[in-house]
C-alpha cells in the first residue's frame, strides 16, 4: 500500500518518531513517503496515512492542524493514525490530552492514537521558547522510547495487512 507519514516537528524528535513508524512499514513491505504537512497538497494519491506532531504550549504543530484542515474530507476517506509527543521527565508529564488531539481525531475518524514521550534539549531552544519551558518547568533530556513506537508501528502494519485481504 501507498502510505504517508506526515509529522510536525520543529527541533526534531518527533520527525525521527516518524522515520521510525516509515521503516517499520517499509519493512511490512509499503511504499511510504514521509512528507512535511505543510508540503502535503493532497493525501488522496495514499492507501494510509500516519500524521504525527510534538506539542507546543498545548498545541499541535501549525502544520499538521492546517493539513487536517485542508484534507480533512480525504483523510476521513482512509485509514489514518495519529501519534503526538512532549510529555518529558519521568513520570512524563503534563499527562493532559491536548484538545487539538481530541479535534484531530474527530476530523479525521483516526483508527488509532497515541503518546510517546518526547525530547526536550534547551540549546536548540530560541529565547522565547527557552522563557515558555521555562515557565512549565519541563525537565530536559531525551526521554524518548523508540522501542515504544517501533510497537505501535507495527500495529500499523498488521492492520494494513488486514484491510489488504479485505480488499
Ligand atoms: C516551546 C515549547 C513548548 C512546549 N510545550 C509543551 C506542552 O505544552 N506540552 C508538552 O507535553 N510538551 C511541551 N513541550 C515539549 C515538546 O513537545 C517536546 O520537547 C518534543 O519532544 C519536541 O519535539 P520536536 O523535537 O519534534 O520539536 C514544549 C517544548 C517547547 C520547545
Amino acid at each position: 500500500m501507498r502510505v504517508l507519514v506526515t509529522v510536525a516537528s520543529r527541533h526534531g524528535a518527533t520527525r525521527e518518531m516518524g522515520s521510525e513508524v516509515a521503516e517499520q512499514l517499509r519493512a511490512a513491505g509499503h511504499d511510504v513517503d514521509e512528507v512535511e504537512p505543510d508540503d502535503v497538497e493532497h493525501v488522496d494519491p495514499y492507501d494510509a496515512v500516519v500524521m504525527g506532531s510534538a506539542v507546543y504550549v498545548g498545541r499541535l504543530g501549525l502544520g499538521l492542524r492546517d493539513l487536517v484542515d485542508r484534507q480533512a474530507g480525504q483523510l476521513r476517506q482512509r485509514p489514518s493514525w495519529l501519534f503526538w509527543s512532549g510529555p518529558v521527565g519521568d513520570p512524563p508529564m503534563p499527562a493532559t490530552v491536548p484538545d487539538d488531539v481530541t479535534d484531530i481525531a474527530r476530523t479525521t475518524g483516526v483508527r488509532d492514537v497515541a503518546v510517546f514521550a518526547g525530547r526536550l534539549d534547551r540549546d536548540g531552544l530560541n529565547i522565547s521558547e527557552r522563557a515558555l519551558v521555562a515557565l512549565t518547568r519541563a525537565d530536559a533530556g531525551d526521554f524518548r522510547d523508540l522501542d515504544a513506537v517501533r510497537a505501535w508501528a507495527q500495529g500499523i502494519a498488521r492492520a494494513l495487512r488486514s484491510l489488504q485481504r479485505e480488499g
